[in-house]
């Protein structure tokens, strides 16, 4: 299979740029609404070990709903399948990634998927650290294990910001715990769940974490099995099937790749046995995906036929 080189993504990168103006950047979190439309980034991180770049790729964003895999990933680690699965499903759906309506009408009520805010939450709940800082770090140690980059940590301006607006996903919490499928303190899930949002990274460091997805959850450089190659399954699959919220299908048909995306404007994509790739651009489609992120995807997946399907 050709190789994504520098200049080609380059080429995209300028072409899609006009894309920005179709889509809006994410104001609910009133910190992220300061972010400028007209930034864009991307990253491919080759399976031997080659990282290729264009536009600003050293721009340092929050990942949002991208922790969700992260967070999966390790939780599967700590309890097992068994154990996740019974407080999250495996289904997707085509409600918004924030709806609360499942958690009422499915019974037994838990949330439908990890990937959505609800079923995010839940997750989180199962960190086993005692206190929310043991909580947060279990989840920045395995970011710094996947990049090897210890300096990676969230940012607090923007932890604050949605922890100071978040009422709707409070409101999720309420609803689970009386349900039973959360323990503790709301406001301290919170406080994890809102760091962990704001875990900051560029599109380099980023699609170094897709390519250890697309190798068997093992380390690229050393071979090093980081995260269980089934467990490295599980989140790829709900990254293909739900990763992109109620656009999952859509996304599917259009770039057929394990994707996931987040509210400041990223999306990681999985390319099975080829590497890693990571778009930012923080423009906004009506479900909350990137619009260039989409773009770009859709561009190469068709050029270097990536889709799965
Ligand atoms: N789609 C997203 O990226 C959502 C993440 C965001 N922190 C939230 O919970 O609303």
């Amino acid at each position: 299979m050709e190789k994504v080189t520098e200049k080609q993504l380059e080429k995209w990168v300028d072409h899609i740029r006009i894309y920005a103006n179709n889509g809006k950047v994410a104001d609910y979190i009133p910190a992220l609404k300061r972010q400028n439309p007209e930034i864009n980034a991307a990253s491919f991180f080759h399976l031997d070990g080659e990282c290729v770049q264009a536009g600003e790729a050293d721009y340092f964003f929050t990942i949002q709903s991208v922790s969700k895999v992260l967070a999966l990933a390790v939780a599967l680690m700590n309890h097992g399948e068994d154990a996740v699965f019974s407080r999250v499903g495996k289904e997707p759906t085509s409600d918004p990634f924030y709806s609360i309506s499942k958690l009422e009408v499915e019974k037994p009520s838990k949330p439908i998927n990890p990937m959505i805010n609800a079923g995010a939450l839940a997750v989180t709940n199962m960190m086993s650290g005692k206190t929310t800082d043991d909580m947060l770090h279990e989840i920045l140690d395995f970011v710094h294990l996947l990049t090897g980059d210890e300096t990676i940590d969230y940012d607090k301006e923007v932890a604050q910001s949605e922890y100071n607006s978040a009422f709707l996903n409070r409101s999720l919490c309420y609803f689970m715990k009386q349900n039973g499928i959360i323990t503790g303190s709301v406001e301290e899930l919170h406080d994890v769940y809102t760091k962990q949002c704001a875990i900051q990274m560029n599109v380099k460091q980023l699609a170094k974490v897709a390519g250890i997805f697309a190798n068997e959850g093992k380390d690229i450089e050393t071979g090093e099995q980081l995260i269980p190659h089934h467990y490295a399954r599980i989140c790829n699959t709900f990254m293909g099937t739900c990763g992109m919220y109620n656009q999952s299908g859509s996304f599917a048909i259009n770039v057929g790749i394990p994707a996931k995306s987040g509210v400041s404007g990223v999306i990681m994509g999985v390319v099975n046995d080829v590497g890693g790739v990571a778009v930012f651009g923080p423009a906004l489609d009506k479900q909350g995906n990137s619009v260039i992120g989409v773009k770009l995807l859709e561009i190469m997946s068709r050029y270097y036929q990536w889709s799965i399907f």
